[in-house]
């Protein structure tokens, strides 16, 4: 048996609720093909898309005088949590059910601490919400003062900024869970950001990245495996290129020459190379693995995916 922390990707929710609900069931097979396999498994996903789609709902809504209130961002990232939690949980109690296997299954209302003088708070970068041409999105520059950014050749998207995760609030609770057999889902979304104030927790406005906040979760957990599920089945060199060449491991000194020349896109596939080599390098023996949703159990098994590795 081994303790298996999952990153979810954006190919596992969707973008929208309708969308998000369909996914979830596919999405829950895999992860119940691992439990199956009498490990124990700990969920973590993005949020990117929902925390835009539901940001921008609110800023909408409470533009146009019907007496919505203004939602604050860290409140938007909260209700991403709840609402992926929610379809997430239902979709995994029922693909158990289905194998007549009844282990009960949570989200975590997860708050990450972030560091308040991380430079990231002057640089936005994480890409979220809905794609725009750039022209759209340079109206949107104007008209409601975002920051506006090419994301990986797909499209032009709202940034926000993106703070490394430092520690996870709620450690206990869901260490306590998954000691108990819970299968938990926690940092969704990065983790709503926080910052330490005295004894209070206060929230900020930005995204972390889930590829980092999971692979914190990973290191508190002492999780044997970290394994971040996405829509390509390797990590390539030459990505998209005549000459693209899948890679079915790396050590973590590797990974850093591939970083350096350039190989890994920043915001998508390089967030993930430098999570899965922080795990794998925190200590002796954690295995990384970067892989297909719908592979998964192939992946643990050494059987697809990028592995990295010490
Ligand atoms: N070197 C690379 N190898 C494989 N995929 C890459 C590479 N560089 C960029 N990508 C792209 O990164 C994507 C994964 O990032 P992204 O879509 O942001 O992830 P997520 O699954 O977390 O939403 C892949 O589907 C692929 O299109
Ligand atoms: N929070 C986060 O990293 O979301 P995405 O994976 O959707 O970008």
């Amino acid at each position: 048996m081994s303790r298996i922390v999952v990153a979810l990707g954006g190919n596992a929710l969707g973008k929208t609720p309708k969308e998000q609900l369909e996914l979830v069931k596919n999405t829950a097979k895999p992860i119940v093909d691992l439990i199956q396999g009498g490990n124990e498994v700990i969920i973590a996903h993005g949020n990117g898309p929902q925390v835009g789609m539901i940001n921008l709902a609110m800023e909408t809504a409470s533009n146009n005088g019907a007496g919505t209130p203004e939602m604050p961002f860290p409140e938007c990232g909260a209700m991403s949590q709840g609402y992926i939690g929610y379809h997430l949980q239902n979709a995994i109690r029922e693909e158990l059910l289905n194998r007549e296997m009844n282990t009960p299954v949570a989200t975590v209302v997860t708050q990450v601490i972030v560091n308040e003088d991380d430079p990231a708070f002057e640089n936005p970068t994480k890409p979220i919400g809905a794609f725009y041409s750039e022209e759209e999105a340079k109206k949107l520059e104007e008209e409601k003062g975002y920051i506006m950014k090419e994301d990986s050749g797909r499209g032009w998207r709202r940034v926000v900024p993106s703070p490394k995760p430092v520690d996870v609030a709620e450690k206990e609770t869901v260490k306590t869970l998954v000691e108990n057999g819970h299968i938990v889902i926690t940092v969704g979304g990065g983790g709503i950001p926080v910052i330490a104030k005295g004894n209070s927790l206060v929230g900020v406005p930005a995204v972390i990245d889930k590829d980092f906040a999971s692979e914190k979760i990973a290191e508190i957990l002492d999780a044997d495996i970290f394994i971040i599920l996405t829509a390509v089945e390797k990590v390539s060199l030459n990505f998209g290129k005549p000459n693209q060449k899948d890679l079915a491991k790396m050590t973590t000194e590797e990974a850093k020459k591939y970083i350096e020349e350039g190989h890994f896109a920043a915001g998508s596939m390089l967030p993930k190379v430098e999570a899965a080599s922080k795990f794998a390098e925190s200590k002796e023996g954690r295995k990384a693995i970067i892989a297909a949703l719908s592979k998964a159990k192939e992946a643990i098994e050494g059987k697809s995916g990028t592995l990295i590795t010490k």
